[in-house]
């Protein structure tokens, strides 16, 4: 697997070729004419996010900055499902090093992506609780097909949303609206979701969605590219700021939570229901 990655990245950083490089749990392809990278999470059957997604993820994204990108397409390989959020399974009786690693690379892929230099456009092509609506957040534009729900549930499963990723969401809806939708833990439908500006556009169609994909990168081609990024930066390099500062209290917090015995029980009758669904 590690060989498999080395070579991925090594194609990544020839930026003269067509790139489609195969790593286990993000495709990424470079469009040869555009230069836009499309990442494709797959890790079936729901996208969660373990570590090694997210180390995968997080690695791109480096790499993509690295390599002055045009701009990124981030989508999923599942018809039915953007990402189902952070892999409960890293929450529930944790190895506390591993736990550790994978909040440092949750916080680092966050980084990467909300603060990246080049533009970003989420394809969310299925549903998108909690981690998987942080992914879509953390791009400039969404474009949701229909049918299909995103919000940060958080509150329902008795968690509570990480400062950034409220932040995240107040980006895209504002104050009022974040907060609403983060007490109440909603899941709001695609029209819902287009109604109150947390995705930009709605389609039928995953193809349709990668049209005004193209359509919004379009739209930098006659802008600076330091104007646009200083313009991003102002805009979220406070929000950036706020976890760089307090990422090791935070780490504290998150493992105290986890330590909870009260929450590990949640957290394994949350896992049992979700087995018990697929037997209805
Ligand atoms: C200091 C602050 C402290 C706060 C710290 C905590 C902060 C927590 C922050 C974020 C939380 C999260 O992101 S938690 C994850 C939340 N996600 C969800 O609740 C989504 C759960 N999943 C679903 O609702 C559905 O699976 C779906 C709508 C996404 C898709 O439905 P579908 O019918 O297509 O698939 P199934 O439900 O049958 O699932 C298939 C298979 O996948 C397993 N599964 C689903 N989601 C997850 C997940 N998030 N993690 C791990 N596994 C998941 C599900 O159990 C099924 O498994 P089996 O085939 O083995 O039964």
């Amino acid at each position: 697997m590690a060989l498999r990655a080395v070579r991925s990245l090594a194609i990544l950083s020839n930026p003269l070729r067509t790139y489609s490089t195969s790593g286990p749990l993000v495709n990424v392809s470079i469009n040869e004419k555009t230069g836009i990278a499309t990442a494709t999470l797959q890790r079936p059957p729901v996208n969660s996010l373990n570590l090694e997604l997210l180390t995968e993820l997080c690695t791109t994204l480096e790499q993509l900055e690295k390599n002055k990108s045009r701009g990124l397409i981030l989508t999923s390989s599942s018809n039915t499902v953007f990402s189902a959020g952070l892999d409960i399974y890293e929450m529930y009786k944790p190895n506390m090093d591993r736990y550790k690693q994978f909040w440092t690379t949750l916080q680092q892929t966050w980084i990467n992506l909300y603060g990246s230099s080049y533009p970003t456009v989420a394809v969310v092509n299925g549903h998108a609780p909690a981690g998987g609506c942080l992914l879509a957040l953390s791009c400039e534009y969404r474009i949701m097909l229909n049918n299909f729900t995103i919000g940060l549930n958080e509150t329902k499963l008795g968690m509570i949303a990480p400062t950034w990723f409220a932040a995240s969401m107040r980006n895209a809806i504002g104050t009022r609206q974040t907060e609403l939708a983060l007490i109440t833990g909603n899941l709001f439908t695609t029209d819902e979701a287009l109604k109150i500006g947390l995705v930009d556009e709605v389609v039928q169609s995953k193809n349709e969605a990668l049209e005004k994909a193209g359509k919004f990168f379009d739209k930098f081609k006659r802008i600076p590219p330091h104007a646009r990024t200083m313009t991003k930066t102002s805009l979220r390099g406070a929000d950036i700021q706020a976890l760089v500062k307090s990422r090791n209290e935070e780490m504290n917090k998150l493992t105290a939570f986890i330590n909870d015995p009260k929450l590990q029980e949640a957290i394994g009758m949350y896992l049992e229901s979700l087995k018990q669904k697929q037997n209805k």
